[in-house]
């Protein structure tokens, strides 16, 4: 694989004409894909849970939900077949990329005894993070389900005290059971890649900062050489490959690909790579660009470490993305201004500042972070943004 430097001007991200749109994910509330769409679309999205990875799609391809959220990919687990395959019968977009940090607990009733447990339940790629914990307790059989906040659900409306569950600690909360066992992932820095979901011909809006990524979906020939060709004309564009995944096509061994590059495969030398490869695939189509937050993602939020040190480096990257953003969100500040006065002295609006504390109280509240502190810091930030602003936050 080869390193890249992206220097294109931003992706263009989509946003719904509402202000709050919906997302439909799998799984039930308390979901590990739920708190991905939080990541994304903040905490006033309205969030649709549905039964499985194909409802999923077949929603957002209708256009029901306006986005989807479909984890891909975990740094443990390795590929998520199912929503892959999903993916691949349907007709959709990738708007964007979230990367989530995964923390397992294991749930039960409150006040169980570690050693009262007989049972653990979750779904299959969720048990595959925590092998480690698993086999150092074989008394517990496992019992795969359908997703993990509705096996932390399952668990509470039992009422068996044998019975535990692993999923998040939000789900635990929701749910009212108790932590028996923390962090019991194989690592501290697990991680899930989801894809954010469009249909085809969803309107786009404003651009969005940072690192384009894009996908190539195609089968080859049966031949030898056929793979190494089409990745050939990537590799000599520059273009680094971050994921190669491969499914079984319905034709008995027989593949379909996909190629997720850093870099735009729509325009420019990402354009130019396709039409190379395009006499060595059989059936292709180029998805995206999109581009990445979370952890390690193109926003520069670095990922979770499991020692201290590494630790505080990541929350020196996180307090340089947060520094940087707020530049990001003065100059948006400067031109709305200007545009308001035509160039003239700050203009106050109080109950758009209200509304600008408001928003990110619920976004504090979606997180789980002190609500009135949150306001206070955003008073600070409205005035950092505005020298000119600086007396007492309004009341609301
Ligand atoms: C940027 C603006 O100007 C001022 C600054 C605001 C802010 O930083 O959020 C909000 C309202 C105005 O008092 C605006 O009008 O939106």
């Amino acid at each position: 694989m080869s390193a890249s430097s992206d220097t294109r001007p931003p992706v263009t991200h989509p946003t719904p004409a509402a202000s709050a749109p919906s997302v439909g994910y799998q799984g039930e509330p308390g979901a590990f894909s739920e708190l991905a769409l939080r990541r994304w679309f903040g905490g006033s999205a309205r969030a649709v849970p549905l039964p499985d990875f194909e409802t999923v799609l077949a929603r957002v391809r209708s256009g029901e939900v306006d986005f989807a959220i479909l984890p891909v990919e975990n740094t443990l687990a390795g590929s998520v077949a199912a929503a892959c395959d999903a993916f691949l019968r349907a007709e959709v977009d990738v708007a964007g990329e979230v990367v989530e940090p995964i923390r397992h607990q294991l749930l039960a009733l409150p006040g169980t005894p570690p050693s009262a447990l007989r049972r653990v339940s979750s779904h299959p790629v969720a048990l595959d993070q925590c092998r480690a914990f698993l086999a150092r307790h074989p008394h517990m059989r496992v019992v795969t389900g359908s997703d993990t906040a509705g096996a932390a659900r399952a668990v509470a409306e039992g009422g068996d005290p044998a019975a535990a569950a692993i999923a998040s600690e939000g789900a635990g909360e929701r749910y009212g059971l108790e932590v028996i066992a923390r962090d019991i992932h194989d690592r501290p820095d697990n991680q899930t890649r989801f894809w954010v979901l469009r249909s085809w011909g969803a309107p786009m809006a404003a651009p969005q900062p940072g690192v384009s990524h894009s996908m190539l979906v195609f089968e080859t020939r049966n031949e030898p050489g056929a793979l190494a060709r089409v990745l050939r004309e990537l590799a000599e564009a520059g273009l680094n490959l971050k994921a190669l995944t491969a499914r079984p096509a319905e034709e008995p061994w027989h593949y379909r690909f996909i190629a997720e590059v850093e870099g735009d495969l729509t325009s420019g030398r990402g354009a130019v790579a396709i039409a190379s490869a395009t006499p060595h695939m059989v059936r292709s189509r180029v998805v995206g660009p999109w581009t990445v937050r979370g952890p390690g993602g193109a926003d520069g939020v670095a990922a979770p470490h499991a020692d201290a040190a590494g630790c505080r480096r990541a929350i020196d990257a996180v307090d340089r993305a947060l520094v940087r953003l707020l530049a990001q969100r003065r100059d948006l500040a400067t031109r709305t201004q200007s545009l308001r006065t035509g160039g003239g002295d700050l203009l106050r609006d109080p109950a758009r500042e209200a509304e600008v504390l408001r928003h990110a109280a619920a976004e504090a509240r979606a997180v789980g972070l002190p609500e009135e502190s949150v306001r206070q810091l955003f008073w600070r930030v409205i005035e950092t943004c505005h020298p000119a602003v600086s007396e007492a936050p309004p009341v609301t």
